[in-house]
């Protein structure tokens, strides 16, 4: 059956085009990312939901959202989604981060010259009839300073414009390099210097815990008197209530504001005053830009319902389509693996330790480092999956460590799971043979060479005669095919373990026969989600 998208904001009708050339069942409903109510109502059948920032995807709505595989972000922020619950439930979250950034950079240094020289103010007094020539009197920005806090994309292309205009740039982000400053041309100082320097100031980081009120009122009493304050960012990183007491007092001479801590905004503590420039959100809305993230979105939304290619994405680490392809035999088998181990082990695991040998160590690690913690987490939830695994590792307290070596065997490659717990340390290892199906090669340290079937026995024994025509005679007993059956020791009379697998699953009697038999020290059913 074709995926169904749901689209509930006012995206360009290209996104809409899109999933439809690519056989993707669309519905769109702007209408729906007003009215949470009706969009939970309706959520329950959808496989992808394409939002931008009206439509909110909290915790609640995402319980209503049982199929619900993916969210795209027509846009950059994503502080409308609730990721961590969208994590936990295995949905995807991307975003485009690039279709919008030279449009909302523009928007930033449209503001900037609005606010410099009291444009909307004048035009709105030239339009009433009056002729206020000596009201308006601006300020150049040729030689004065612009302080960027957040030197990302946007803010990036804020610095290159500005200095463009002559402008003298310096950029506050922990995350810029002094050489990228040095390439950027732009100054890279502390927020506390910043703030004293800055003639303009213009904000373009995200808004998340560290940025929120990132100008609080103590950081906008730090300012340099008359000042003037862009943010085409997110509401929540102005205090609203203090740079509105400051511009009353003087000591702010203007604020261009695309952006508002609650919208859509009809009433904010910034309205009516002189000289604040507003605009309702306009930062990403030209023609130009809403056409690329429509765009973007539905190519990466259908890539990842129909390949499972994932770009983009906030919370999985990217899979090209050509990777999804030629990968998915190997990410098949971490989940196997990771599926062994999980069932194996009913006590708190500490660590999971992955070892990447030969060809897989070249391939994407993180996204096969996903795929074998959703299998060993599978056992105890059957709906984690490779966006929720590492969310539930890391809630749980489990450590994960990878190491990648060249090849060290006569495979060409191969991944081995070790797994510790308080009580003991397990460990598996399995390879792709050139059939691409999954094998398990090695576990416990002794080898083995076990095709991989939806149900299986896992036993452990002594190496006595006997073992096998015990397995073979209680299956053939209970009319129980064995498709495959493998056995492997550590020596002769040593340490033995076997692996059947069987055609159907086998009946808690059955096993219980093989245990009552005295023959084994342990006989564990297992099943594997193949396919
Ligand atoms: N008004 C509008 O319509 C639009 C608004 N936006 C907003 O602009 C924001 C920035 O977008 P991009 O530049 O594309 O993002 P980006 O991720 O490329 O850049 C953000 C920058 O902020 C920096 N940063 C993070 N935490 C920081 C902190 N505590 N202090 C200082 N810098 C910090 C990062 O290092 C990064 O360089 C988006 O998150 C979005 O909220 C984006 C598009 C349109
Ligand atoms: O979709 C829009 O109009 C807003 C864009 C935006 O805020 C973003 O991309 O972060």
């Amino acid at each position: 059956m074709a995926p169904k998208v749901l689209v509930s904001d006012k995206l360009s009708e290209t996104a809409v085009q899109i999933f439809r050339d690519r056989g993707i069942e669309v519905d769109f409903r702007p209408e729906l990312g007003k009215d949470k109510d009706k969009l939970a109502e309706v959520i329950g059948s959808y496989d992808g939901l394409a939002i931008r920032s009206a439509t909110k995807v909290t915790e609640k709505l995402l319980e209503n959202a049982p199929n619900l595989k993916v969210v795209g972000r027509a846009g950059i922020g994503v502080d409308n989604v609730d990721r961590v619950a969208a994590s936990k439930k295995g949905v995807i979250v991307m975003n485009t981060p690039f279709g919008n950034m030279i449009t909302t950079a523009e928007h930033a240094i449209a503001m900037m010259f609005a606010v410099a020289r009291q444009i909307p103010e004048a035009s709105a007094s030239t339009h009433a009839g009056k002729w206020e020539k000596s009201k308006f009197m601006g300020v150049e920005l040729t030689s004065k300073t612009l302080g960027v806090i957040g030197a990302g994309n946007i803010g990036g292309i804020v610095c290159d414009r500005a200095r463009g205009l002559k402008m003298k740039v310096i950029a506050y982000d922990p995350f810029l390099s002094e050489e990228k400053a040095d390439q950027m041309g732009v100054e890279k100082v502390e927020l506390d210097t910043l703030l004293k320097r800055a003639d303009f100031i213009t904000l373009h980081v995200p808004l998340t815990d560290s940025t929120r009120n990132i100008l609080s009122r103590d950081a906008l009493e730090q300012t340099k008197k008359g000042v003037r304050i862009i943010n085409c960012a997110r509401g929540g990183l102005i205090d609203e209530e203090a740079l509105a007491e400051l511009i009353k007092s003087g000591h702010v001479a203007g604020a261009a504001l695309d952006v508002f801590a609650v919208e859509p905004a009809t009433d904010n503590p910034l309205f009516g005053l002189p000289n604040v420039v507003c605009t309702p959100h306009l930062g990403a809305s030209t023609t130009e830009a809403q056409e690329n993230v429509a765009l973007q979105v539905a190519e990466q939304m259908s890539d990842y319902l129909l390949t499972g290619a994932v770009q983009n994405a906030l919370n999985m680490p990217s899979v090209t389509a050509e990777e999804a392809k030629t990968m998915g035999p190997w990410i098949k088998l971490a989940d196997h693996l990771g599926a062994f181990i999980g069932q194996m082990t009913d006590e708190p695991i500490q660590e999971i330790n992955i070892l990447y040998d030969g060809i897989a160590a070249e391939m994407n690690l993180d996204a096969l480092n996903c795929a074998a913690v959703a299998g060993i987490l599978k056992a105890s939830n059957p709906d984690v999956n490779m966006v929720s695994a590492p969310v539930i590792a890391k809630d749980r307290g489990m450590k994960i460590a990878t190491t990648n070596q060249a090849q060290a065997g006569v495979f060409e490659g191969y991944i081995k799971i070790i797994v510790r717990t308080d009580a003991r340390e397990r460990s598996i290892a399995g390879t792709v043979f050139s059939d691409g199906k999954p094998r398990f090669i090695q576990i416990k340290g002794i080898n083995i060479d076990a095709e991989i079937g939806e149900h299986m026995i896992y036993t452990t024994n002594e190496d006595v005669p006997g073992i096998i025509g015990t397995l073979g005679h209680t299956m053939g007993k209970h009319g129980i095919n064995i498709a495959n059956f493998t056995l492997g020791r550590k020596e002769s009379k040593g340490e033995a373990i076997a692996l059947l697998y069987v055609d159907d699953a086998v009946p808690a009697n059955v096993l219980e026969e093989l245990s009552g038999t005295g023959l084994f020290q342990q006989v564990k059913p297992l099943q594997f989600t193949l396919g």
